[in-house]
């Protein structure tokens, strides 16, 4: 395993105007909060040399490793609906890109790294609590098995940056199949530049979709790729609760990652209108919503390649709508098809798809905690002794009973017997999910005391969401009343 960095850059040989060649800013006194040892090995990188004093300095960006090309992304992006023509990497630096062990082209980039040109009006930095939010959920999210970002390191910069008051400062190590957003083809297009979109394009078909390249129409058909891929990602959030809280264009990764972790939370009890962040008002991000902003955001996306699409302006419209009508077909079937799962059903009937709906309704109805209503349907699948559990979760039990007669007759018409049921159950419906009350007392314990041992176990405890792990039941917990965090206030 190399010590260096083996860098392999694409991104920093694209026309000068897609990015800004920028240095991180040195900081003062960096120290290691966590190295993701395993994301290390699978990127050739010695985990033990990134935990190293020479490790540290190059994560903090005060040493930039030979071979990197450090630039700062220029993106645009549509800020709660709101069109801003130049966004770009105001607080990020992409070092460049690695080979990983599966031969896929990974951005190292670090978050929180100082200033850049496209920084406006802000410090370029990042604050302790965002930074361990980032991680924690990240990594979550991957052990999951839903497609995002990943964190391979955090340390503190030991400099305190200013938000509502001093906090202490750190800087992400994120690892992304490619950091283009549906924003850096509007930053383009909004430039009329259809050069630069068609070399985009370009290069997104080469490193993501490079199966499109050969076909006729290979940039409808990379619409319909990052059509399929959000419309897949935005189904895996919903099944596991989860609120990505600023679905803004320039938060929509063009390899259908999950990205920007900043408001982001978990659902507890269930109910579609959850919103956590502060700053969306008007619930635009709200959990039930985020297929149709998904939807609108790919629709953004689409206008940016109509140019490329045809020549003509209403065949080019024609072509891209007909990707876009595709959306919901591929939402529905991840979504419904991983209810349905979840419930123990295999195979689909005409009334299934009722069925499910009306367990979500009663959970609604109930406020039933969503992860572990789940959870433990996997035990009550096994046999009515395991009913007493999921019981428990609403407010008035009856509710799950009757439902639960209609699903104990339809279970009967599945081939699988109940202890196959329960575990094949059991690899879909985690137990642990970073809950938001978790993650606020990690983030306390960090900035507050210096402490990282809470951060340090909740990442362990995440890193298998699928087992029982006894010794940690309270971190499949919801909160208690006192305990509850109903909003987040960014200040990232
Ligand atoms: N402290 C800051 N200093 C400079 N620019 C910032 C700062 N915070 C956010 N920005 C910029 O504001 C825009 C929107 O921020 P947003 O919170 O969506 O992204 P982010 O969390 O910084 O990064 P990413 O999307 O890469 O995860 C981006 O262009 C971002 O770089
Ligand atoms: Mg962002």
């Amino acid at each position: 395993m190399t010590h260096q960095l083996p860098f392999d850059n694409s991104y920093a040989h694209l026309p000068e105007r897609f990015y800004a060649r920028v240095a991180p800013a040195s900081v003062r006194a960096p120290r290691l909060i966590q190295v993701n040892a395993e994301l290390a090995r699978h990127l050739g990188i010695d985990p033990q040399w990134l935990s190293s004093p020479a490790g540290v300095k190059m994560l903090a960006g005060r040493q930039v490793p030979e071979a990197a090309e450090p630039i700062a992304m220029a993106y645009a992006g549509h800020q709660f609906g709101q069109f801003v023509p130049q966004l770009g990497d105001g607080r990020a630096v992409l070092l460049g890109e690695i080979i990983d062990r599966d031969g896929t082209r990974r951005d190292l980039q670090l978050k929180g790294s100082g200033r850049t040109p496209f920084s406006r009006g802000g410090d370029g930095r990042a604050a302790l609590g965002p930074v361990l939010r980032e991680y924690v959920v990240s990594e979550a999210m991957a052990a999951l098995g839903i497609p995002t970002t990943r964190s391979l390191a955090a340390v503190a910069t030991g400099e305190e940056v200013a938000r509502e008051r001093m906090l202490p400062g750190a800087v992400l190590a994120r690892v992304a199949s490619s950091h283009v957003r549906v924003g850096t083809f509007q930053f383009l297009a909004a430039r009329r530049d259809v050069d630069g979109v068609r070399i985009l394009a370009n290069y997104v078909i080469q490193r993501h979709y490079p199966e499109v390249a050969r076909t006729d129409r290979p940039y409808v058909e990379l619409l319909n790729r990052v059509v399929a891929r959000q419309a897949e990602l935005v189904a895996k959030w919903l099944l596991v609760g989860f609120i990505h809280g600023v679905m803004n264009t320039d938060n929509v990764s063009i390899a259908g990652e999950t990205i920007d972790y900043g408001p982001c939370a978990f659902m507890d009890g269930y109910d579609p209108a959850t919103v956590f962040s502060s700053i969306d008002r008007q619930g635009r991000y709200a959990y039930g919503r985020q297929p149709g902003i998904a939807h609108w955001n790919l629709t953004r996306l689409a206008e940016t390649l109509l140019p490329l699409i045809a020549d003509n302006q209403e065949e080019a419209v024609l072509q891209a709508e007909e990707a876009l009508a595709a959306f919901e077909t591929h939402f529905e079937a991840a979504y419904h098809g991983g209810l349905l799962w979840k419930i123990g059903l295999s195979g689909l009937l005409a009334e299934d798809v009722a069925l499910v709906g009306d367990l979500l309704k009663t959970m609604a109805d109930n406020r039933a905690d969503f992860t572990l209503t789940f959870r433990r349907l996997c035990d009550a699948a096994a046999g009515p002794e395991g009913d007493e559990g999921v019981r428990a979760l609403f407010d008035d039990p009856a509710a799950y009973e009757q439902w639960a007669v209609r699903w104990r007759q339809r279970l009967q018409a599945e081939p699988q017997d109940a202890v196959a049921r329960r575990s094949a159950m059991r690899t879909v419906n985690p137990a642990f999910i970073p809950r938001n009350h978790r993650i606020e007392a990690v983030i306390d314990a960090a900035v507050e005391r210096d402490d990282l041992g809470p951060f340090d176990e909740l990442v362990a405890v995440l890193a298998r969401p699928y087992e029982d792990h006894p010794e940690f039941a309270r971190y499949a917990s919801p909160p208690e009343p006192h305990e509850r965090v109903s909003q987040m206030f960014c200040g990232t």
